[in-house]
Order: C-alpha cells, then sequence, then structure tokens
C-alpha cells in the first residue's frame, strides 16, 4: 500500500482505519470491543488491482455493471486514490474529482461518456468520524462541479462481520420494502421480482442478492449471530431521498469462484449496502447531495 496513506483514529473508546486507496474503510472497532464489526477477505488483493475485499468500498458513479461492459464493475471511485484533506483526532476527510479520471485512452467513469467530450464533473468528499458515544458516522457529500444535469449511482458497500449460519443471525428493517433479485436468473434476465419484503428477518440459505427499493431513509439491522449483538445502520440522504439497500451474500459456489474470497468466508460476513440506486439520479449543476450512514454497535 506504500503509495497510500493509511490513518487510524482512536476517539471515545472506538477506533476506525480508512486509507487513501479508493477512500476505502478498512476497520471500524465499536466502544468497548476488540474485534472489527466489519468483515475483510484473507486474501483480498493487496496489489490494488482490484477494490478491498472487506471493509467498506464506496461505488460511484454506479452500482454494478453499465451496458459498455468496459466501465468497471460499480464504478471507478473505489480504485482510485483519493486526496487527504483532514485528519483530526476524531474524523478523517478525503475527496476525489471525476478530473483526477479523465485520462486520454481509457473509458470515464462508468456510465459517464468517454473522457473527451464528457460534460460531467463530480467532486466526491467523505467524512468518517466518531461521534461522542464513539458511533461511525461515514458522510459522503456529491458536488457536481458542472454546468449540466450529471446522472449517477452512488452506494455503500459495507461487509459487515457476522455468523450467517447462527440461528440467531438476521437482517431486519427492511419490511415493506419492494425486493429484486440483482442476478439475471429471474423473468428473460431481468431480475427476480421477490415482491414485498415481509416481516421475516432476512438469512442466508442459499446465496442473497437482493436491491430492496423503499420509500425515504432505511434502518436497517443486523442480528449478527451466536450472541454478539446487533448492528444498526442509520441512512439518511440531504436532500431526501428514497434510499434503496442491497443485502448480499454469495454462499458456497459463489465464494469459491472468486479469488479474493475465503472459500469458507460467506459464513462469516453479510454485506447490507445503502444507495442512491433507484434508477439513475440527476444532480442539477451546481448542487451538492450528501449520503449518511450511521452504524453503530450494540451488544
Ligand atoms: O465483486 P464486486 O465487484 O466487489 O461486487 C460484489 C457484489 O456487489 C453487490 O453486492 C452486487 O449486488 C453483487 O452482485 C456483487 O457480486
Amino acid at each position: 500500500m506504500s503509495e497510500y496513506e493509511v490513518i487510524c483514529v482512536e476517539y471515545a473508546g472506538a477506533k476506525f482505519s480508512i486509507t487513501t486507496f479508493g477512500g476505502h474503510l478498512l476497520t471500524y472497532i465499536p466502544p468497548n470491543q476488540s474485534s472489527d464489526i466489519l468483515w475483510c477477505s484473507s486474501c483480498h488483493k493487496k496489489d490494488m488491482s482490484k477494490s478491498i475485499r472487506g471493509g467498506v468500498p464506496v461505488c460511484f458513479p454506479q452500482f454494478g455493471h453499465v451496458h459498455d461492459k468496459i466501465s468497471p464493475q460499480h464504478g471507478w471511485a473505489r480504485l482510485q486514490k483519493w486526496t487527504l484533506l483532514e485528519s483530526t483526532e476524531r474524523s478523517v476527510t478525503m475527496t476525489i474529482t471525476s478530473a483526477e479520471n479523465q485520462k486520454p485512452g481509457r473509458p470515464d467513469g462508468g456510465m459517464w461518456p468517454a473522457n473527451e467530450g464528457c460534460p460531467y464533473r463530480a467532486r466526491l468528499t467523505l467524512t468518517v468520524s466518531l461521534t461522542d458515544l464513539g458511533a461511525l458516522s461515514y458522510v459522503m457529500k456529491i458536488k457536481n462541479e458542472s454546468s449540466v444535469s450529471m446522472p449517477y449511482q452512488m452506494l455503500f458497500h459495507n461487509y459487515f462481520s457476522v455468523h450467517a449460519e447462527a440461528e440467531d443471525f438476521g437482517v431486519s428493517g427492511l419490511s415493506g420494502y419492494e425486493a429484486i433479485d440483482t442476478q439475471p436468473r429471474g423473468r428473460e434476465g431481468m431480475g427476480m421480482d421477490y415482491g414485498t419484503q415481509g416481516e421475516g428477518k432476512i438469512v442466508v440459505d442459499g446465496e442473497v442478492d437482493r436491491i430492496f427499493h423503499g420509500k425515504g431513509p432505511v434502518l436497517a439491522s443486523i442480528a449478527r449471530g451466536g450472541g454478539e449483538g446487533e448492528i444498526s445502520v442509520e441512512v439518511t440522504a440531504e436532500p431526501a431521498k428514497n434510499v434503496s439497500c442491497v443485502v448480499w451474500n454469495p454462499y458456497v459456489e459463489k465464494a469459491k469462484g472468486m479469488g479474493d474470497f475465503d472459500d469458507d468466508g460467506w459464513k462469516g460476513m453479510i454485506c447490507v449496502e445503502p444507495g442512491l440506486i433507484d434508477g439513475l439520479q440527476m444532480l442539477v449543476g451546481g448542487e451538492e447531495q450528501i449520503l449518511k450512514q450511521v452504524i453503530k454497535f450494540s451488544k
């Protein structure tokens, strides 16, 4: 990681670490805990040729692939070097602009047109901090620095450390959301429509890869299983927008097929990923959009 900085913060009994590679949050240990509640693969790529498999990668300017298939899955923001703006006793702020990715000879920024003539200019500014009670606040601001409206999507790809096979494991808080399978295994490759999510917890009994579209903010909670407490993720957008949430666990076969994923790593993780991904989002020239998540742990 030599060309990338790793910044460690300890405040109110809690700790986090973050790197300038991808503006990637690596670890978060809540107050009075000895272990990380974020999960990271033991065999993730250490040469930065891929996004780190764990912690919190950010997906921007799109979630998933776009039609050209040349643009990187989940966008460029998680693959580039961010600039450290400020580091205080309880917070770290980093930034990146799309201009830094408009290099000759490569497609620019996912869903956006190739660099030459690309009219969009985005600045992302991420501030991660610890609250007085040691909760983790993660705030992303997108500014459209161009004069034209800019299409985008953004998502926080949180990997949490859990016991996915335990009876007391499960994700709740998404009841009433419209659930769609992200994989093309449903009707004619359009994704399977699961209908409205019921009251039950989401568990891992096979590959789980679903998008939940809701109306308004998100408050999801994850019972970690094995009596290891509960994580809550509270997400708000300013100005207000509908926040969606992806829940992902690759299960046995897909985990084995990924070179940077431990074969049985699926047993120890769940991704709960809030984002602005209900269709294309538009940001007017000169305007800002904030998406914020607060992660808390209770035993
Ligand atoms: O392997 P990555 O590009 O990091 O993507 C990891 C996963 O991200 C999301 O959760 C998607 O819904 C999954 O379909 C995808 O497999």
